[in-house]
């Protein structure tokens, strides 16, 4: 394979394989925008040569300089040789962006994106879909080995191979796009605050992309971008249409919300525009007084014998890989293995992804979580899906843990699904819990290595370990532990 060169701009953070980025978005395209603009490129004069040895936490090639330093390289395989610029310099590390490609890894793909190079969405299209799931598996590996709690003894059971996601793109149910005075919205670039100007994105359901082109080629939707930071496109799986959410700089005004009774009478896909902002709340903007749920129809689990409709609100929290989601909450039942005379616990429930199908399998479940509008979710989902035996209660998780250890409360099962920042401090009030076992569904491979250290020096074992691809196409892994009491 020929060797190929990427160049790299450093104003702009721009990275583009093989030939510049602008000669690869042809006028009229589905992804060409008329506010991209030709860009200089320009090599960095800052270079090294290095080998990657393997790919870390965050989607950066490990590497080593002559010098002893270590070297996180953007856009590298493992066992590439490459030549390197430097973006941000540390006394023991650096940060860097590929320049050119001296052996390329035989896994590497022209990435299917053309804003890939800028935009700071993904970071693995440049990998073949195989290798990304390698790339988790080994990630989530070397965390755990290296997760100084965490021994041998602790870590018997294998880790399985990623589950691959039924989509590789086209997957998200939600955008959320910035704009910056008003100009056409974007993504950040990496690791700056400048937007990259999109009309398409790969990751997006379609549903989404129609509804952005058509919002970017409709003149009046440019007057509600003027006072608008963010703008946020959701997908209604049972309409199967789009919600627009205007964060606005400003209170809205009647004409804003004429514009958005515009939008939705002549853009077909879009059926509801709501504002929100920091001085009110989310209001409905168009059509005037719409109710402000999206819904997803599930198949019969356990006791509900009938589909029923699961629902949330705009604003509230619902998993962006929604045909995925379908395996992770199969999985998670699967390992939580409920059975009818037991007791289940779900902190973070949000409205009850995995609350529901388990309650209908268990003699009682308690969900806790700390958004108010996915609590109200949570109690209406359960209810609609005939349920008798689901509590819900908004609290922070903290709190809840420690007014129920109080009570000395157990329950045979628990499910916890944090956010990123996992559940540092909780390791304790979670095996006082805990009679059985405990599943733990989380978003970062590093905050859940730390927290399987604290959980198994609590008397849990770690017995089965499942990485889940939830986000093709970028470096992060959605993994799902089963642990047991020993
Ligand atoms: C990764 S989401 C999981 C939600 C749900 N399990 C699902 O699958 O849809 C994490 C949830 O935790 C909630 N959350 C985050 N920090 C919290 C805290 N300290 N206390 C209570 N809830 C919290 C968020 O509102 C969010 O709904």
């Amino acid at each position: 394979m020929k060797a190929r060169l990427i160049c790299y701009d450093r104003e702009v953070n721009l990275v583009s394989v093989g030939s510049p980025l602008t000669s690869r978005l042809p006028a009229g395209s589905l992804y060409s925008t008329p506010q991209y603009t030709p860009l200089a490129v320009k090599l960095q004069m800052n270079k090294h040569s290095l080998s990657i040895s393997k790919i870390i936490n965050g989607g950066f090639g490990l590497g080593q300089l002559t010098d002893g330093r270590l070297a996180m390289i953007r856009q590298a395989l493992p066992g590439e040789e490459v030549v390197i610029s430097t973006e941000e310099e540390k006394k023991n590390y650096l940060v860097g962006n590929v320049v050119s490609i001296t052996t390329p890894s035989p896994f590497r793909v022209d990435p299917p994106c053309p804003y890939y190079a800028a935009c700071g969405g993904c970071d693995l299209q440049h990998a073949s879909y195989e290798e990304q799931l390698k790339i988790k598996r080994d990630i989530l590996m070397d965390l755990l080995t290296r997760q100084k709690n965490l021994t041998d003894k602790d870590l018997t059971c294998p880790i399985a191979p990623p589950l691959p996601a039924p989509q590789q793109s086209g997957y998200r149910q939600r955008i959320r796009l910035w704009i910056k005075d008003g100009a056409v919205p974007g993504f950040r670039q990496r690791r700056s605050h400048n937007i990259v100007a999109v009309r398409r994105c790969l990751i997006a359901r379609e549903e989404l992309n129609q509804s952005l082109a058509a919002l970017l080629d409709h003149p009046p939707a440019t007057k509600l971008f003027t006072n608008t930071s963010e703008l946020e496109l959701l997908y209604n799986p049972v309409s199967t249409k789009v919600t627009a959410l205007f964060h606005l700089s400003r209170k809205p005004r009647p004409a804003d919300t004429a514009v958005a009774k515009n939008l939705v009478e002549t853009i077909d896909t879009i059926e509801r525009i709501f504002f929100t902002g920091q001085q009110f709340p989310i209001t409905a903007a168009a059509p005037v007084g719409c109710d402000n749920l999206f819904g997803l129809s599930c198949e019969p689990v356990g006791t509900i014998s009938q589909p029923f409709t699961m629902q949330w609100e705009v604003g509230g929290f619902c998993q962006v890989n929604l045909e995925q989601n379908i395996q992770l909450v199969k999985l998670a039942s699967e390992y939580a293995a409920i059975s009818a005379e037991e007791t289940v616990l779900d902190l973070f429930c949000g409205s009850g992804n995995f609350s529901i199908p388990l309650a209908a399998t268990a003699r009682s479940l308690m969900g806790i979580e700390g958004q108010g509008s996915a609590i109200r979710s949570a109690k209406t989902n359960s209810s609609n899906a005939g349920l008798t035996n689901t509590t819900f209660y908004k609290k922070p998780i903290h709190t809840a843990c420690e007014e129920l250890t109080g009570k000395s409360a157990s329950f045979d099962c628990l499910v916890i699904d944090p956010p990123r920042q996992g559940i540092p401090g909780l390791a304790r009030q979670l095996s006082k819990l805990c009679r059985s076992r405990m599943v733990y569904i989380s978003c970062d491979p590093a905050t859940l290595s730390r927290d399987l250290g604290d959980l198994v020096a609590h008397g849990f074992r770690i017995t089965r370990i499942q990485p889940v691809d939830m986000f093709p196409e970028t470096h992060h892994i959605e993994t799902v532990v089963l642990l047991e009491k020993h």
